[in-house]
């Protein structure tokens, strides 16, 4: 069952994925779905729209029809407590048409305020009475805070058990961040090097080059703090700083993530400014093109005190990463969308290779998320010749060269992690807790207080000053995000 089967996530990501997932025989026949939302139609005009979402974004589309022919319409405000009744006896009709043997899916594609409410009903109007399986895939954001989010799990609590729920992380299905644990735990060549001994500090930069779009009513409340830190960005942390677990199994690797956010120490108070740096774009040229400033933009307080950038250091206080510091940026309107992560690695004793004017280039591994897929290593080898020198030179894995045009798209690796019951790569609400609670005591502090400096980086740039200087203090520089500038390092 999809809630919210006439919105954008619906269309945009489910329904194509799902196409995937059928096209290739990862979903088999026995498989029906019940589309909620308000607006009246027809099944035939809900399976018109499947097609058309499925057409939009995929070229080969031949079994479009016997697809479609899966898809149930219900009609229904999930505010009126009446119509759950009706659509309990549909799933019940549809688990006997399809052999279905009482497996069930609810996925929340709406907004979050109607989670709570949904999941009451699910269970007080007996839909999730189920002989087999049941399973809630509930969509970001978890809550606006702690206390937010605290009161969400409680309600989905009442009708789901912690291993039932599933809390959609789009980061965490993404292929290079699934990557993250088999290149630190499967290569002996890095696992005896990831500690405070020969890491000087780790990059972490997800940058977007769209601004707020129409977004700015749920932006305005939430920031880039909690858009993409509090879940994303931490997550990523969490996957590169956790200890190797001692099983492959959800538990065990959740737990060791779960480790990682107790030992992130905690910034409040003064320290905030030593420590995070927020921005808001002004206008700008993105791509050739002049661009709205984000206090311009529609929805928007002309006095806006919303961030749409951060820059923050992060320590992490276990035996491995005492004095490492993990630095972490995303932006909206900033100059190229990318998502990297650059470990650093300390420097040799002594530079023997290079003449003295010239600094000793670190070993850097760089793990390309997006939109590149793939690993570079940045070593320093011979420069052909004669002589004795140095020169960098980069040993490059592409994902995508290898492994084929098309890695999954993660709500495709997502939606199929959910039908086999694989929890792994979904937020533990033990995890979302804990970065909420490091969170808000920024977030508490940045709505209190007015930006004086905002707007303070123009659309189509890095982000401001700021976060440079956060780098700068402790000898560092941010390496460049885009393949071109890596390349130019
Ligand atoms: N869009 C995206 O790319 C992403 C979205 N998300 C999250 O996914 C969720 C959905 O987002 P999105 O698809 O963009 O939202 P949309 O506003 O596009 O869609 C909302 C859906 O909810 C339905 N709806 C609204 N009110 C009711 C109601 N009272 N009863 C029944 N149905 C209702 C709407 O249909 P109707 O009007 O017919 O009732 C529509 O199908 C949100 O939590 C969002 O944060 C997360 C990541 C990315
Ligand atoms: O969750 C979110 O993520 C997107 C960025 O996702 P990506 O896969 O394109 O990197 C961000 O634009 C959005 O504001 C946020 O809600």
């Amino acid at each position: 069952m999809i809630f919210g089967a006439t919105g954008d996530l619906a269309n945009r990501k489910l329904y194509p994925s799902l196409y995937k997932l059928f096209e290739k025989g990862n979903l088999s026949d026995k498989f029906a779905v019940i589309g909620v939302a308000r607006r009246p139609l027809t099944n035939e005009e809900f399976q018109e729209n499947i097609k058309k979402s499925v057409k939009s974004s995929i070229q080969k589309e031949d079994r479009i029809d016997e697809f479609a022919s899966h898809f149930y319409y219900h009609s229904h405000d999930v505010t009126d407590s009446n119509s759950y009744a009706v659509l309990n006896n549909l799933a019940n009709q549809l688990d006997s048409n399809y052999d279905l043997q009482g497996n069930r899916i609810f996925y929340l594609a709406m907004a979050p305020e109607f989670f709570g409410t949904i999941a009451l009903h699910l269970k007080e109007d007996g839909l999730t009475n189920v002989s087999g399986f049941k399973r809630l895939v509930i969509e970001k954001p978890f809550g606006h805070d702690l206390q937010s989010a605290q009161e969400l799990n409680d309600q989905i609590r009442t009708a789901f058990s912690e291993d039932e729920v599933y809390r959609i992380d789009h980061y965490l299905g993404k292929e290079m961040v699934q990557n993250i644990e088999v290149i630190r735990f499967a290569n002996a060549i890095f696992e005896p090097l990831w500690n405070n001994r020969y890491i000087s500090n780790i990059q972490v930069t997800s940058s977007e080059v769209l601004g707020v779009e129409e977004r700015g009513r749920y932006y305005e409340k939430s920031g880039a703090l909690r858009d993409m830190v509090q879940n994303h960005m931490l997550q990523m942390v969490a996957l590169l700083a956790m200890e190797p677990p001692i099983k492959l199994t959800t538990e065990e690797i959740r737990s060791e993530k779960v480790r990682v956010l107790r030992a992130l120490r905690p910034i409040e108070g003064e320290e905030i400014k030593e420590y995070f740096v927020r921005g808001q774009y002004d206008k700008g040229t993105v791509e050739g093109t002049q661009v709205l400033g984000y206090r311009e933009e529609q929805m928007v307080n002309p006095e806006s005190n919303t961030e749409t950038y951060v820059a923050g250091k992060l320590m992490i206080d276990n035996f491995r990463w005492a004095g490492v510091p993990i630095y972490i940026r995303t932006g909206k309107r900033m100059d190229a969308k990318s998502t990297k992560i650059v470990i650093q690695f300390k420097d040799i004793p002594m530079n023997l290779y290079y003449s003295p004017e010239e600094t000793l280039n670190p070993n850097l591994l760089v793990i390309h998320i997006q939109p590149e897929e793939g690993i570079t290593l940045h070593l320093n080898a011979k420069k052909a010749g004669q002589n004795i020198a140095a020169t960098p030179v980069k040993l490059n894995y592409a994902n995508r060269g290898i492994d084929g045009l098309n890695t999954p798209e993660a709500y495709e690796k997502l939606l199929f992690d959910c039908m086999r019951g694989d929890a792994t790569n979904f937020t533990h609400w033990d995890e979302v807790a804990l970065s909420w609670s490091f969170v808000d005591k920024i977030s508490d502090v940045w709505e209190n207080q007015k930006a004086e400096n905002y707007p303070n980086y123009n659309a189509g740039t890095m982000g401001p000053r700021e976060a440079d200087e956060l780098l700068e203090k402790d000898g560092f520089h941010w390496w460049p995000i885009s393949n071109f500038d890596v390349d130019k390092c």
